[in-house]
């Protein structure tokens, strides 16, 4: 079975096709059209389709995909082994829905962290039995530095900086980016060890752009052991989705 599952973030559109539960390729595009489809698949034969999306898609991609394949709709009304326990299902983002499906298909056995950082932060639980009751929603990386450029009148905009690890700053640049880099793992750190104070064994997984920052900064901590990168979470969770309909 050959599936094509997409997940359109508030910047990234994340794409991948799976043969069965393998994933084949995937790739990122920040400018999605119908296009960017045809040139991605390529002459694979597509079975089925699923989008999750945070925004709408500028075109009709729904007919795109019935037009050459089985498309499922996503949403969280579609029953999986993860038990939605949030109290507003509709509101509920369905990235964090597939991520948390992923997690606990992959480690079924496990209580798990999604740490999802992209756009915004999302720390996602979801319980061994597969219980999902929620978690935290908080700004992204580059969110905090435009943020902080936006809303003031002397504060300039930088980029993240991947080799900063300073926990205080002596200069406008290395105090925003200890706010901004520094406070966003101690944060980090401050649920995860909330989490496992209620969940000794814990595992936690990252995914998202800024997967890459928090791996090198949570490798470097006391939570090295149980810290692993899951770079394609979303889309597994997703072709996860297509497997149990069809099962
Ligand atoms: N070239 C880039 N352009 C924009 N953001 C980037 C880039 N490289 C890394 N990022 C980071 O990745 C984040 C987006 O990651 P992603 O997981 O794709 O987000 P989303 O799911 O919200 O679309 C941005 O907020 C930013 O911090
Ligand atoms: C929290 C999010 C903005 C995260 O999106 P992302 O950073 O992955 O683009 C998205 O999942 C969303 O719009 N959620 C809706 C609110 C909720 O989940 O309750
Ligand atoms: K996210």
């Amino acid at each position: 079975m050959i599936n094509l599952v997409i997940d359109i973030g508030n910047t990234f559109t994340k794409i991948a096709i799976f043969n069965n539960r393998e994933l084949v390729k995937s790739a990122a595009y920040q400018d999605f059209t119908e296009s960017t489809i045809s040139n991605f698949i390529n002459g694979h034969n597509v079975d089925n389709s699923i989008v999750s999306a945070v925004e709408d898609p500028a075109f009709d991609l729904e007919s795109h995909l019935k037009s050459f394949s089985n498309y499922q709709r996503f949403s969280t009304s579609i029953k999986t082994n993860v038990s939605i326990r949030y109290k507003t299902p509709e509101t509920l983002g369905l990235d964090r829905y597939a991520a948390v499906i992923g997690a606990h298909n992959l480690y079924c056995s496990q209580d798990i962290l999604v740490i999802d950082s992209g756009t915004c932060v999302t720390y996602d639980f979801v319980d061994r039995e597969g219980n999902y009751p929620g978690g935290v929603i908080s700004p992204g990386l580059k969110m905090r530095l435009t943020a902080m450029n936006y809303y003031t009148g002397r504060l300039p905009l930088f980029s993240p900086d991947p080799e900063f690890d300073q926990q205080s700053g002596n200069d406008t640049l290395s105090c925003m980016l200890a706010g901004a880099q520094t406070g966003l793992i101690h944060e980090a750190a401050g649920f995860i060890n909330y989490y496992k104070q209620q969940h000794p064994d814990i595992k936690i997984l990252l995914c998202g752009g800024d997967a890459p920052f928090f791996d090198r900064q949570l490798k470097n901590s006391i939570f090295a052991p149980i810290v692993k990168t899951e770079p394609h979470l979303v889309l597994s969770g997703l072709n996860e989705v297509i497997h149990q309909i069809n099962d």
